[in-house]
């Protein structure tokens, strides 16, 4: 389907805006052409995006998520089936097929993330099946389990991801499962010696799936004694298909209810001396002979591990971007229910809430950082799926550039956009507390990006590591990989800022020059840490080095999205966007007078708020359209935020819409004391 196309359809999935007076009005003061500045953003997305909406479209009788508050059993139901439905339906339509998934599972993957905008744990299943599942076996695997993989793919087979134990989660290295090489029967035996060691949150393992990809310690006797060669992955069936009950050696059970996403089914898994064939080991990087011969090209049993690892960050890249997106979606709302709700005010017309500085400042300045986040992740999908075939290549830099990548933009990103969901219903007042607003559904499922797929604190310090090692590299002269440039600035003092605060280019330097300079001071502290660098490297945490991530963060998206502005060849769409990132510049400059005050000085930081409010003034007349310009289909806007801005109309419908809102309750006699009771 041509791009042309997709975004005609598209905008018809967004569905026609009856014109209401509010409609009216704020279209009215609005000054950038809609078309251009969608066809720019669009441009961005990752591939697959529009075809797999349409896919998701056509299937009938997927309900609204804001209306849709089953219990868990049908909820689970519901998204197995969904996918199943959803699967059959993109092969029918030729866009896949089970070698073209096998051949790039990324492209169908980023597909995937317009599932969000439907149903979260339906999102969340397709992600663990392709994402982690079948990208497990395709990566680490070799053409001996090219036949799982197409099952996988195809859905005959329906997998899931075990890597996290009872007894550890961040600590990968340290579980605690076993799998002994048999030579005599040429054979895995599987343990889990102790209770810790029982796989825990596994997505899709209580009730749906057939098949595991399960990460052990691989034992082989060498001499007579049992050695350990570390954690190595095998897939393995889990279920008898005749029966769907586990096999003899295996428990299974289910993690039950969650604080959200209880339409994922997680679980746990025991194992006793359960046999699996030697072929199970998923052996592109390590085997065991028949004979049991452990055999590896890799002799470093952290760069094995490192390998096995790396297929991982695909998962923080998809959440760093569905993180942004639902932020969006989140302030979207918000925003469209503030250009209609009304309070207090100076005449017989209240006031829009829209229209106070205050409600500006804290939907506004979220909605810049968060398209500005947005973009980012954009690229960092574009990143990943153009590094797919080359992954696991020796000498590969750009593996650990994605990896550093995707790990802060995961943690900054998610931590960030659990306060903006939260800012977004307290901005809704008592009806952004309604379920029909989907902020709830929202805010839970975004809690979980904080944890899964690397707790967001663990995976910083990755990033950390690389930024130092780019110090070092630096240092010694060498290329620094990228996203690190901004090293060569070599800052080692705040530098005095005497630029232009409209001009882009030269705050994009200020900024990064704060890299520069947090990195160089962190380093300092590092090296004359009086407890030594491991100790400084803990002890340092709270301090130098989270604000040396967070920079590095906010200088990538910062370049990423003067990347785009070149793209952008519509004036009065490149002009508003400008204000994003300007708006952007000015709130994070605000919020870290450490190093702004010294840049600045006193008297230029203060003018920051006059800027700020500038901005907001420029944003009001736009802002309805700007949450136009997003590829949100309605059904995604819950019951406060369409875009005809029908707030009251469509909130009434929702809450009529529920079964028995007007009937009188079964238990209602409980209502009156005995005496008054009526028959
Ligand atoms: C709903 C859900 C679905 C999941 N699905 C899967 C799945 O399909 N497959 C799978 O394998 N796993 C899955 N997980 C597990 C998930 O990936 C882990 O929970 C996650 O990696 C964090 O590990 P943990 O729970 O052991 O936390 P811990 O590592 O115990 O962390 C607890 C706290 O300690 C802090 N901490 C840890 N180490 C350090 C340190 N060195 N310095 C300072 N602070 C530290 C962390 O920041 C965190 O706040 C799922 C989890 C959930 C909740």
């Amino acid at each position: 389907m041509s791009h042309e196309i997709a975004l005609k359809r598209l905008n018809m999935l967004k569905g026609h805006f009856r014109p209401s007076k509010d409609l009216k009005r704020e279209l009215s003061t609005s000054t950038f052409n809609l078309a251009k500045a969608q066809e720019s953003l669009w441009n961005t997305l990752p591939a697959n995006y529009f075809e797999t909406f349409e896919c998701i479209s056509e299937l009938h009788g997927i309900p609204d998520p804001s209306l849709y508050n089953a219990e868990k059993d049908e909820l689970r139901k519901d998204s197995n089936e969904f996918i199943i439905r959803l699967t059959n339906k993109m092969f029918e339509k030729g866009f896949t097929t089970p070698e073209k998934i096998a051949e790039n599972i990324d492209a169908f993957n980023s597909g995937m993330i317009s599932l969000g905008s439907f149903n979260f744990a339906t999102c969340t299943r397709y992600l663990v099946q392709y994402g982690l599942y079948c990208k497990t076996i395709k990566n680490l695997g070799t053409e001996r389990h090219h036949q799982e993989l197409i099952d996988g793919c195809s859905l005959k087979t329906l997998g899931c991801f075990g890597l996290t134990e009872m007894g550890h989660g961040s600590n990968v290295r340290g579980i605690e499962i076993t799998a002994t090489y048999d030579k005599t029967t040429k054979e895995f035996i599987l343990n889990s010696p102790t209770k810790t060691a029982i796989k825990f949150w596994i997505g899709a393992l209580a009730k749906s799936a057939h098949n595991a990809v399960i990460f052990a310690q691989l034992y082989i006797n060498e001499n007579g004694q049992k050695v350990r060669k570390g954690v190595h992955a095998f897939v393995l069936p889990i279920r008898d298909r005749m029966t769907h009950t586990s096999f003899p050696g295996v428990e299974i059970g289910d993690c039950g209810y969650k604080k959200g996403l209880n339409g994922i089914d997680n679980g746990w898994i025991k194992f006793e001396d359960y046999r699996i064939p030697r072929e199970s080991l998923l052996n592109r990087f390590a085997d065991v002979t028949e004979d049991g011969v452990y055999q590896t090209a890799i002799e470093s049993e952290g760069k094995r591990f490192g390998n096995s690892m790396s297929s991982l960050s695909g998962g923080r890249v998809f959440i760093s971007r569905m993180s942004s997106e639902i932020s969006l979606q989140s302030l979207s709302i918000a925003i469209r229910y503030a250009a209609v709700r009304r309070q207090f005010g100076p005449s017989d017309e209240e006031t829009l809430l829209l229209d106070y500085p205050l409600h500006q400042y804290r939907l506004f300045t979220r909605f810049a950082e968060h398209f500005v986040h947005y973009l980012g992740a954009n690229r960092l999908v574009k990143m990943w799926d153009k590094n797919l075939p080359k992954l696991l290549d020796e000498g590969n830099e750009q593996t650990e550039v994605i990896h550093a990548l995707s790990s802060s933009m995961k943690a900054f990103v998610s931590w960030s956009s659990q306060s903006t969901i939260d800012e977004c219903r307290k901005a809704c007042g008592g009806h952004g507390y309604s379920f029909y607003s989907l902020f709830a559904n929202i805010l839970n499922f975004n809690d979980l990006h904080a944890t899964w797929e690397g707790d967001s604190h663990v995976l910083t310090m990755q990033n950390q590591k690389f930024i130092l090692n780019g110090i070092r590299k630096a240092l010694k002269g060498k290329k620094v990989p990228e996203t690190l440039e901004y090293l060569s600035l070599a800052q080692t003092t705040p530098p005095a800022f005497k630029g232009d605060f409209e001009n882009i280019d030269e705050l994009a330097k200020l900024f990064a020059q704060r890299a520069s300079f947090l990195a160089n001071k962190a380093a300092k502290a590092l090296n004359e840490y009086e407890g030594g660098f491991e100790q400084g490297f803990l002890d340092l945490q709270s301090f130098e080095l989270k604000d040396m991530s967070s920079a590095y963060h906010d200088n990538y998206c910062i370049e990423t999205f003067r990347a785009f502005l070149t793209t952008v060849d519509d004036e009065s769409v490149r002009f508003i966007f400008e204000k994003l990132l300007l708006l952007n510049f000015y709130t994070k400059m605000h919020n870290d007078g450490n190093f702004f005050v010294a840049a600045l000085g006193l008297s230029q930081f203060e003018k920051l708020k006059k800027h700020i409010n500038k901005s907001l003034k420029h944003l009001r007349k736009n802002i309805i359209l700007l949450t136009q310009v997003l590829p949100f289909p309605e059904r995604s806007m819950g019951a406060l935020g369409h875009g005809d801005l029908q707030v009251y109309d469509r909130y009434l419908q929702h809450i009529k819409a529920c079964k028995g809102v007007t009937e009188r309750a079964s238990w209602w006699k409980l209502a009156y004391t005995n005496s008054e009771q009526k028959n």
